[in-house]
């Protein structure tokens, strides 16, 4: 089981949910600066997505927690990030598969799925840990609405 603290995000919504999930994938971050970890290796990441909303769906979920880990484990999971072209990229830094840049993706992913279902709840925080001592917190900029 897989249990780990992680920041909590501020919001106004009534409800939250939050998905753990693991996944093993290699990656390389094409950069001068990277050093070491200009060759491939593999990690074994796990993740923390936090959502929210304010209304549930018809079988009374904010969102399914098994879509969850259909969007992201079946997608990742033993899989080189770099082979990824849909996400990632070895020409523009900001998609480099860095963990800040693997933390944003996955956020995404989520989001645009959770903006076509009936009750658009919000990804608003994904937690991405790719060794024992470096992890990353990715928390998109509020959307402003008019409603
Ligand atoms: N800001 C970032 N810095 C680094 C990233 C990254 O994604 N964002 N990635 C790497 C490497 O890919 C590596 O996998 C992780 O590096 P690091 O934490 O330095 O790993 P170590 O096991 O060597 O760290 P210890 O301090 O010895 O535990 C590098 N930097
Ligand atoms: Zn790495």
């Amino acid at each position: 089981m897989l249990h780990q603290l992680y920041p909590s995000v501020p919001h106004h919504y009534s409800y939250e949910l939050n998905k753990d999930m693991q996944f093993a994938a290699a990656h390389y971050v094409p950069a001068e600066e990277a050093g070491k970890c200009r060759n491939m290796h593999g990690h074994t990441y796990f993740a923390n997505i936090t959502i929210a909303g304010d209304t549930l769906d018809s079988a009374g979920f904010l969102v399914n927690f098994s879509i969850l880990k259909r969007l992201i484990h079946d997608r990742f999971d033993h899989s080189v990030l770099n082979s990824d072209t849909v996400s990632f990229s070895d020409k523009r830094p900001d998609r480099f598969p860095t963990t800040e840049v693997v933390a944003r993706t996955i956020c995404e992913i989520v989001q645009d799925y959770l903006d076509r279902t009936e009750n658009r709840p919000r990804c608003l925080q994904v937690y991405l840990r790719e060794t024992p001592t470096s992890y990353c917190l990715y928390r998109p900029k509020a959307v402003i609405s008019n409603d």
